[in-house]
């Protein structure tokens, strides 16, 4: 992987003395800067510019550029002070130029704007960066994939492009963009003039249903890492595309805490019209154990009736239709294979309990990657691609009341993923806008 952020810069006693300017951490801001009025041994005492004293430890107190442009520096390596003060005060200080995006070297910064920005992303703005050397023109999106695009034509190999941030920092948004501009590059219409970002995009629905969930960050977040794969001809056209899976929150299928709720399916189900409620013998979303652990059942400006038929009209499109399960034996009998003989065992409830959560989450893990096999087949993998340029999008640590252990350990230990990993050269870190203005 090409580069990773580091804070360098840290304040020394040496470099602070009475008079200096600095950060210093403050409860609502974060970070405010100030004078320094006294040292005395490891104790900073600094006045602030809204005129209080505040003292603090020398560890934590960061000199300030003074000399910084107001309107930030479009590339970080660029600071004097690489730290994490003066990396959000550029950030803030372009955010509110609208600059939304900022590069540290290779690495682009993409602050979530929260509002739809369309001229950033119209045919024009592709146009100029078409072929654009990479920092020529101010940091943006299209610079990235541009470049991962050249680098593919000129050394004959694939590129990967890694997405992170954390929950609600606009990793899938970032994803699309660098998908439009890469159809955009590689040209060729797919099936029936739908261009392979179309028929990417139009298979969504399908996995937000069963890949996305309220969170309290996101309405609608991912708790699924994804790669993208645009494959590409020797001539540089596109040829195909496949969209890999990783990580899917297997808890969230047992576990949910308000004001959280569990995949999205479960509630567009609960949603469907009568004779297929009836057909399932299902009732509200209050009357299922998974579902009632938390009390939000319903998004804002969400009618699950409307999306229940919309995700059967986006699995019509990818050619998925129904199947029937029978379930009883394996929740309440555990089978035992030994040399001599096969036992099965009746369960008492707490372990047919254990059991029967962990069957559900294996068995929906397993309807999750079914489903991203028949997108694929929908899509249209090309098998003898030349090269292509995968597209990583994967969440990445954030603090819970509750982290799940096994969500952050697998982590560095998916093989898939590693191999993904190795394969990164270009970097974009998204950042949700709160965490400018903490
Ligand atoms: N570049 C952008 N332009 C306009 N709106 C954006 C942009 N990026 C993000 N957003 C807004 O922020 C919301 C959250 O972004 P997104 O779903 O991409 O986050 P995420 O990082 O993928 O979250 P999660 O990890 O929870 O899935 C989007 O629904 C959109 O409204």
């Amino acid at each position: 992987m090409h580069g990773s952020i580091w804070f360098l810069g840290q304040a020394t006693p040496g470099n602070i003395v009475v008079g200096t300017h600095v950060w210093v951490e403050d409860p609502v801001l974060a970070w405010i800067d100030g004078e320094v009025v006294q040292i005395k041994g490891n104790e900073i005492h600094v006045r602030t510019i809204k005129g209080k004293t505040v003292v603090a430890n020398v560890s934590k107190v960061f000199p300030k550029d003074t000399e910084a442009p107001p309107g930030g520096v479009d590339d970080m390596t660029r600071l004097s002070y690489l730290h994490e003060p003066g990396v959000l005060q550029n950030l803030a200080a372009r955010y509110e130029l609208n600059e939304i995006y900022t590069y540290t070297g290779n690495i682009l910064i993409a602050v979530n704007p929260f509002q739809r920005l369309p001229h950033l992303y119209d045919t024009h703005m592709m146009g100029q960066y078409k072929g654009a050397g990479f920092g020529e023109l101010s940091p943006h999106v299209f610079a990235v994939a541009d470049v991962a695009y050249r680098a593919m034509i000129n050394e004959g190999r694939s590129n990967s492009i890694l997405v992170s941030g954390e929950s609600g920092a606009g990793k899938t948004e970032t994803t699309k963009m660098l998908m439009r501009y890469l159809a955009y590059l590689g040209g060729r219409s797919g099936i029936e003039g739908r261009t392979v970002e179309q028929q990417v995009l139009e298979s969504n629905p399908v996995l937000e249903a069963f890949g996305n969930a309220k969170t309290v960050r996101n309405n609608n977040s991912s708790r699924f890492g994804k790669f993208v794969e645009i494959q590409f001809d020797k001539s540089g056209r596109i040829s195909g595309a496949a969209i890999r899976t990783y990580l899917l929150e297997r808890s969230r299928v047992c576990q949910i805490n308000t004001p959280e709720r569990n995949y999205h399916c479960f509630y567009l189900l609960c949603a469907a019209p009568q004779e297929v409620k009836e057909k399932y013998k299902l009732g509200n979303p209050q009357s299922f154990r998974y579902l009632n652990q938390s009390d939000c059942y319903e998004l804002d400006g969400v009618d699950d009736s409307l999306e229940y038929l919309a995700t059967i009209r986006a699995m019509d499109i990818v050619g998925i239709s129904e199947g029937e399960q029978g379930l009883e034996d394996a929740l309440i009998r555990r089978v035992m294979v030994t040399p001599e003989e096969i036992i099965t065992r009746t369960l008492d409830p707490a372990s047919a309990i254990v059991s029967r959560d962990g069957f559900a989450k294996t068995l929906y893990c397993r309807l999750f990657d079914w489903l991203v096999e028949k997108i694929n087949v929908s899509i249209g993998q090309d098998p003898n691609s030349k090269s292509l340029i995968g597209v990583l999008d994967i969440y990445g640590f954030e603090s819970f009341k509750c982290n799940s252990f096994e969500q952050f350990c697998i982590n560095f230990t998916n093989e898939k993923l590693q191999q993904h990993f190795n394969q990164v050269s270009f970097f974009c870190f998204n950042i949700a806008m709160e965490f400018l203005c903490q």
